[in-house]
């Protein structure tokens, strides 16, 4: 069942030159997990703000086509024709300055922020605060004051508060543009069990894919407001060169993979008796212990030879 649809949607921003977003049509089933990609000005954010309504509640331009949702049990809505609150109840978004989001002191009234705003009867609440803190795995963090956290600790705030709200859909723009590596790691690995164990559609929009390649069903390459191209991740890196042209760097597992086939150590990628396309640093060892190991191995000291 499809979450989003999006449907010949263009959007332009007042006195722009160009059209941020051209013709996007898309379909993300209920329970996806998508990362949206592409070079600066690609139209990611602008892509985002289509979905969680930002485009067109609050942010006027010229837009054509349809953006729709589905909630489950109902029938599907157009973005533009929900109240904002109502909204809010089936989107959540986190944006990518978590300081702009946070408007609260501490932390669990930060979370409360959100269910008072929406109407959630006070009773519901504290169960409500306490699993959006669980599951974001910062409840040690709940009486802190918001202004002494770290941005990876308010990047999880700003989850637990969009996840208080119970929404079906998660959009994110560049979640972890302002973390290390490890913060990096796990802020995607709790988004990913989001995914998993409560099956909330997740919606990413990141330049960078290198983390995100082996926990998302799909990339969207978008480019000057158009989806260059799209499919699973093993699919969607097959074609390094399209990434490569928008400046967007491919994983460096892949990339290893791809220069093994260049150099003629294995076989294309998608033909028969291939590997998968390595998304992982644990999927690229296996796959140059293989050919240590086994058959390719003839192949690769046949090269040296040469
Ligand atoms: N508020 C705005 N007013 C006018 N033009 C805008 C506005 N926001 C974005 N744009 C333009 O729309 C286009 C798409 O921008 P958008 O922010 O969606 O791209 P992006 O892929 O998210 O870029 P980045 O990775 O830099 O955040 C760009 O040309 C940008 O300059």
């Amino acid at each position: 069942m499809p979450a989003i649809t999006i449907e010949n949607l263009s959007f332009q921003y007042p006195d722009a030159a160009s059209p941020a977003l051209t013709d996007v049509n898309l379909s993300i089933q209920a329970g996806e997990f998508v990362v949206v990609t592409g070079a600066t000005g690609a139209g990611k954010s602008t892509l985002l703000r289509c979905i969680n309504g930002v485009i067109p509640h609050f942010q006027p331009g010229r837009q054509q086509g349809q953006v729709w949702i589905e909630p489950e049990g109902q029938g599907p809505l157009a973005v533009a024709r929900i109240a904002p609150a109502h909204l809010a109840r089936q989107i959540g978004s986190v944006f990518d300055d978590p300081e702009g989001q946070i408007v609260s002191p501490i932390v669990e009234e930060e979370i409360a922020f959100g269910l008072e705003n929406t109407g959630v009867a006070p009773a519901e609440m504290e169960p409500r605060i306490a699993g959006a803190l669980a599951a974001c795995g910062i409840t040690d963090l709940r009486h802190r004051p918001t202004n002494g956290l770290s941005g990876g600790q308010k990047q999880r705030v700003a989850m637990a508060a969009a996840l208080a709200l119970s929404p079906s859909i998660l959009v994110l723009d560049e979640p972890t543009s302002e973390l290390d590596p490890d913060g990096t790691e796990a802020v995607l690995q709790v988004l990913a069990d989001l995914n998993r164990r409560q099956r909330i559609t997740v919606i990413i929009a990141e330049q960078k894919v290198g983390h995100l390649a082996s926990l998302c069903d799909r990339l969207i390459l978008l480019d000057r407001g158009r989806v260059a191209l799209q499919g699973s991740p093993r699919e969607a890196l097959l074609h390094e060169g399209v990434f490569e042209k928008l400046g967007i760097e491919i994983p460096a597992p892949a990339r290893l993979g791809q220069a093994l086939v260049r150099e003629g150590l294995i076989p294309p990628f998608g033909t028969p008796g291939a590997p998968p396309l390595p998304l992982t640093v644990e999927e690229a060892f296996a796959l140059s212990r293989q050919l240590v190991d086994g058959e390719p191995q003839r192949s690769c000291r046949g090269r040296r030879s040469r």
